[in-house]
């Protein structure tokens, strides 16, 4: 009989006999890679995770003990081991399991995850939370070594390590992040534990625990410990660590559950901060994410045996490998040129250009602030540095867009990938604000393309903008058209707008991703006899102040789209705009977008329709505002 059968929660792990945790861990792993070979997801961070995960929910007592899982993509094993191996093939999925933890998913899931290293600064409040509330249970932070690498983390471990409450960080030490590891903590968590001299110690320490004589067990165990840390503290450099006020404990061979068991059993009695250094494997147990965890880090459905995806990458590249190529043919071009990336060199295709000119590649970790003012620096030496960062996860970086770049009138270009809807990572991935966090932004020259070949045009125009910092966005998903060689394709003039219909019944001003949309709906719209003037406003801000007022003063109803919030979007800077315009004329606006709400996970084609941000729902919209303004119904915001 399967384990798996009677393993549904932590406390049937937690009454299991302690040598069949073995197989637990063995069916779990192979759990989640028929899961993920059959519906696609994250995949080899869970793989590195299995002891671990089977330890922690053996030796504390979950859900009163608190797991923070950091990031969340991890946390596959957790999910099975706490009520959801049933649902598992739904993870992802509109109406499933959602792609990271989340609250309101389940009690085990102690805090919402997505974005990295917010693991130490949750688990920090609820250790200070509990004692303040005189409760009495653990908290348990686990953060991998690549969000180690992140600011957020060294603000939470000085903060709390100056402290004495009795917190626990597991720091998960695979030497992987999404990329190849970067950063200088890497280095210094290789050398740690590559340590010969240390290891040769630890593993006298080992054999002489493991020959002392039962009778003398604990009191061996405490001299062991004792030598243990005398030697750490002096072969290893700096113990970052216990200089920020944690006990360090390992590292901890993060596959061997009898080590794990153990060591967390100790921890638990153990008080105050504590930081327990566990090495694992990203993608262990399954061959080929062992051999290249990077590729491995998600997976669309493959083939268990020979890894090959079941769906053949058919039709056109995605933007995010248009953007990278050409940003690489601009690069051969122009030396001045340099790439900037927050971790995710594959997920922006800069990866391309790390080949191509890897003097001019920077990959900052999963340090989004830092490579904004980064950027900045650069600028003022006169390098043209294109920040490419998804939309959700430049938001880590708004003060420094603010304070660094716009403020000081620095060129600085950002490729904003992800931007709108993302679809399966759900609502901490989608790229819903830039729109309204970059309008507000002065000094921000903000654009969108209406295909591949106009986001390369709006990325020239942007290398060749000096008056300060320009931003364009580009959607999870494939390019409309062929693209040209970017050197081939001329730059956007600056601030300008693109009138590709013109019809007398309304106007439609459309954004980026929703342009090609609307063009097919004012299609629609005639065949049933509505005329509609189609504007691509591929320029937001400054937008272009001539065809805005010819169409403006033509057209009483006007419809905005944007694949982002409406609240302060691109639709509500042009309310605000045209009714200055018309001031005191009876006109009928609407603005469509992304609603004031998170949008949950999904396919990004189905989110869109259910959001009215097809051609169909622009279509419906369309015709309820020309047959609502004909019975002078008054103008309304939609969500
Ligand atoms: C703020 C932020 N930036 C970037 C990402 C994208 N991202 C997801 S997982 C990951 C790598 C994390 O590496 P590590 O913490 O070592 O976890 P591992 O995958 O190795 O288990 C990155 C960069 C993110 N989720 N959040
Ligand atoms: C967990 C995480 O943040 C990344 O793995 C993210 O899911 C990548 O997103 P894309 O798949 O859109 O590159
Ligand atoms: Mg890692």
């Amino acid at each position: 009989m399967s384990l798996l059968d009677q393993v549904r929660f932590p406390a049937d792990i937690r009454a299991l006999p302690r040598e069949q945790l073995r197989q637990l861990a063995d069916e779990v792993r192979d759990r989640h890679i028929d899961v993920v070979a059959q519906k696609g997801g994250h995949f080899g961070a869970s793989l590195g995770v299995v002891e671990l995960t089977v330890a922690l929910h053996r030796v504390y007592d979950t859900p009163r003990d608190q797991l923070v899982w950091d990031t969340g993509h991890q946390a596959y094993i957790h999910k099975i081991l706490t009520g959801r191996n049933e649902q598992l093939p739904t993870i992802r999925t509109r109406g499933g399991l959602a792609p990271f933890l989340r609250r309101d998913e389940s009690e085990y899931d102690a805090f919402g995850a997505g974005h990295a290293a917010t693991s130490i600064s949750a688990a920090w409040g609820m250790a200070v939370g509990r004692d303040l509330k005189g409760a009495d249970f653990d908290v348990v932070a686990i953060i991998g070594d690549g969000s180690m690498g992140c600011g957020l983390a060294y603000e939470a471990l000085n903060n709390a390590g100056h402290k004495s409450n009795d917190f626990t960080v597991v720091l998960n030490d695979n030497d992987m992040s999404i990329g190849p590891a970067v950063g200088a903590l890497n280095k210094y968590l290789t050398s740690m534990v590559t340590n010969p001299a240390y290891n040769k110690v630890r593993d006298v320490v080992k054999d002489v625990l493991h020959r002392a004589p039962r009778s003398l067990g604990h009191l061996m165990e405490e001299v062991a410990g004792k030598l243990e840390d005398g030697v750490k503290h002096m072969l290893t450099p700096g113990m970052l660590f216990e200089a920020l006020g944690f006990r360090y404990i390992g590292p901890v061979d993060g596959h061997d559950l009898d080590e794990l068991v153990d060591t967390f059993s100790r921890v638990r009695q153990m008080s105050g901060p504590i930081l327990v250094h566990v090495l694992t494997q990203k993608g262990k147990g399954f061959h080929l994410a062992e051999d290249d965890p990077w590729t491995w880090h998600a997976a669309s459905p493959f083939d268990k045996i020979s890894g090959a995806a079941h769906a053949k990458k058919a039709g056109r590249p995605r933007y995010q490998k248009v953007f990278g190529k050409g940003l690489v043919e601009l690069a051969d071009e122009d030396p001045r040129i340099v790439a900037i990336t927050a971790a995710m060199p594959d997920g922006t295709s800069t990866d391309l250009f790390s080949r191509a000119h890897a003097d001019r590649y920077f990959d900052v970790g999963i340090a989004e602030g830092h490579g904004v003012t980064f950027a900045a620096g650069l600028a003022t030496q006169g390098i043209k540095p294109v920040v490419a960062i998804y939309s959700t996860f430049l938001q880590r970086g708004y003060d420094n867009i603010v304070h660094d770049v716009a403020l000081q009138d620095l060129p600085v270009v950002f490729g904003m990938d992800r931007a709108g809807i993302a679809g399966a990572d759900g609502p901490t991935h989608n790229g819903a604000f830039d729109i309204a966090y970059m309008l507000a932004v002065p000094n921000m020259t903000v654009t969108a393309g209406k295909n591949g070949t106009e986001t390369l045009a709006l990325l020239r125009a942007g290398l060749q903008h000096e008056e300060g910092p320009f931003c364009l966005r580009w959607p999870r998903d494939s390019v409309p058209d062929e693209v040209p060689s970017a050197l081939t394709i001329e730059p956007t003039p600056h601030a300008s707008w693109e009138v590709l219909r013109r019809g007398s019944d309304l106007c439609i001003l459309a954004v980026g991703t929703m342009v090609l949309p609307a063009i097919d709906a004012a299609q629609e719209l005639a065949a049933r006899g509505i005329e509609a003037t189609v504007v691509n406003c591929r320029y937001l801000k400054p937008y272009d102040r001539a065809v805005f007022e010819e169409v403006v003063s033509a057209h009483d109803r006007i419809l905005t789209i944007e694949e982002g919030t409406v609240t302060n979007g691109f639709g509500a800077f042009m309310t605000r705009e045209i009714t200055a315009f018309r001031r005191g004329a009876a006109l009928h606006i609407e603005t469509l977008g992304l609603p004031d709400d998170f949008i949950e996970h999904g396919g990004r084609g189905e989110l869109l329709a259910d959001l009215g941000l097809d051609a169909a729902g622009i279509a419906r919209s369309a015709r309820a505002l020309t047959d609502g303004a004909a019975t002078g119904r008054s103008a309304r915001e939609t969500a």
